[in-house]
């Protein structure tokens, strides 16, 4: 992406300031200038900035050695940052003092153009670098078990440390979250960070089966107790004896069905579909769902006790809206997972043009539909080395057009038929009300308005 990296310029001196910073404009940085210690302070900590080139000797005193101090104090507060002290010719003292408290490193006035250009670049590189590191680091640490869990938003961090500190208790945990948004994904990083990492990790999704399957597919059944039941089976909560059972889409489970989960919890004890005596298990549960489980509470459609009992505590992930910050990363890490799908196996970069199409995008699908996105561009790019906005598919230029006839001949070409068939039928059925349609759909409004206009609906 080429948004300009900022830069802070703290001088008193006005003449200073203009040439200089004019020149660092020139070389593509933003430049924002600070002409005392407050100011310098306030706008340090109003935004993050890689850079700052520090003139020691500024008011309101002009004294070196409150310049020094606050030169630890910003460092203290943002030790990622680099400064770059710019000080009077015959000061080495207190330069090599400046360094010597972190600072990256010196220039001397008069300052030559050329060799600020090259010490800044350097500084930039320097934290370019670092940052990378520490983002490697991160989902390094993420990638500990197995589970690689991206990201460095605070909304994210907020729940993946949240998650960290319960995995270890045997507690239950409730994922909440939109579709997509990784709750099965850290479910798993839960599991394989508590002491039951050895043991199974059983997920289940109680909307995708009909209440009598969920049933027995949840405590098992005997030989004989139903039309079918050819063989005794063990159902998943004994199958997650000693591990974690994950019920996904628990807000879908039924109520008579959630008396029974509600006792297998309870008592620990499990009873198979057409058994006489029931079985001890040792399951930690982890539960998620899309739903609002505390509106469903309100309107008797999920149980009280059982949502207390599931709910130990509850762990929000957030929808991939709130952490476009995040967005980059992600969209590399897809990218490099289908890398082989490229016909020279290297993973595909994103354009400037293509990156900022990801971050107007609503994201409904969240990273699901990021990660489908990035695949689908991995393929449309072909021997292009970059994406572009048209290989996305809600950009609405891309290619191949999209088509709505029955014989439109790749999956993309007919999940697009039959996403717009769905859209069409709902909008009929509730008389054209597009805030209902989105609901309906599971869609933000916004989500569903491009839609609309992507398929020339509105
Ligand atoms: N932080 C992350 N880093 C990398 N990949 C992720 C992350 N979170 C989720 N994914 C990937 O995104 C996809 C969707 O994640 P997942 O299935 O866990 O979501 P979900 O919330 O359980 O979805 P649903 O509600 O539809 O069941 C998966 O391919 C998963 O591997």
């Amino acid at each position: 992406m080429s948004t300009p990296h900022p830069l802070l310029l703290v001088d008193d001196d006005a003449a200073f300031r203009k040439i200089y910073g004019g020149l660092l404009r020139e070389a593509g940085f933003e430049v924002v200038e600070a002409a005392d210690r407050p100011s310098a302070r306030a706008a340090f900590n109003a935004r993050d900035f890689p850079l700052v080139l520090l003139d020691l000797m500024l008011p309101p005193d002009g004294s070196v050695s409150a310049g020094l101090e606050s030169l630890a104090t910003l460092l203290g507060a943002k030790p990622g940052t680099k400064f770059i002290v710019v000080s009077g010719a015959g000061d080495t003292r207190h330069t090599l003092e400046a360094v010597r408290l972190g600072a990256y490193d010196f220039l001397t006035k008069p300052v030559d153009p050329d060799v600020l250009l090259v010490v800044v670049q350097r500084a930039l590189a320097r934290v370019t670098l670092e940052r990378q590191v520490e983002t490697l680091r991160t989902s390094l640490t993420r990638a500990a078990g197995g589970v690689s869990m991206v990201g460095q938003s605070a909304p994210f961090l907020a729940a993946t440390t949240m998650a960290e500190r319960v995995a270890a208790s045997d507690l239950p945990v409730l994922i909440t979250g939109e579709n997509g948004t990784g709750k099965e994904l850290l479910a798993r990083a839960v599991h394989l960070k508590s002491r039951r990492h050895a043991g199974p990790f059983v997920p289940i999704n109680c909307g995708a089966l009909p209440e009598s399957l969920l049933e027995s597919a949840l405590f098992g059944h005997v030989k004989g107790s139903f039309t079918g039941a050819t063989k005794d089976h063990r159902g998943l909560f004994a199958e997650a004896d000693g591990g974690t059972l994950f019920l996904d889409e628990l807000g879908d489970m039924t109520p008579s069905l959630q008396v029974k989960v509600l006792r297998a919890l309870e008592t620990g004890d499990i009873l198979p579909v057409g058994a006489d005596l029931p079985v001890q298990v040792d399951v930690r549960l982890i539960s998620a769902t899309h739903r609002d489980l505390g509106r469903m509470l309100q309107e008797g459609a999920f149980r009280e006790d059982l949502y207390w009992r599931v709910k130990g505590v509850e762990v929000r992930l957030p929808p991939l809206r709130e952490r476009a910050a995040d967005l980059p990363l992600l969209a590399k890490h897809f990218l490099n997972q289908c890398a082989h799908l490229c016909p020279d196996g290297r993973a595909r970069l994103l354009s400037d043009a293509a990156a900022e199409s990801l971050l107007a995008h609503a994201w409904p699908g969240n990273l699901r539909e990021l990660r489908h996105e990035m695949q689908r561009a991995t393929v449309l790019a072909g021997e292009r080395r970059e994406i572009q906005p048209e290989d996305l598919s809600f950009t609405g230029t891309e290619r191949p057009r999209p088509s709505t006839t029955p014989g439109a001949a790749t999956l993309a070409q007919k999940v697009e038929a039959l996403e717009r068939r769905e859209i069409e039928d709902a909008l009929r059925r509730l008389n054209g009300n597009r805030t209902h349609t989105a609901e309906a759909l599971g869609l933000s409004r916004q989500g569903l308005l491009k839609k609309l206009e992507r398929f020339g609906l509105t």
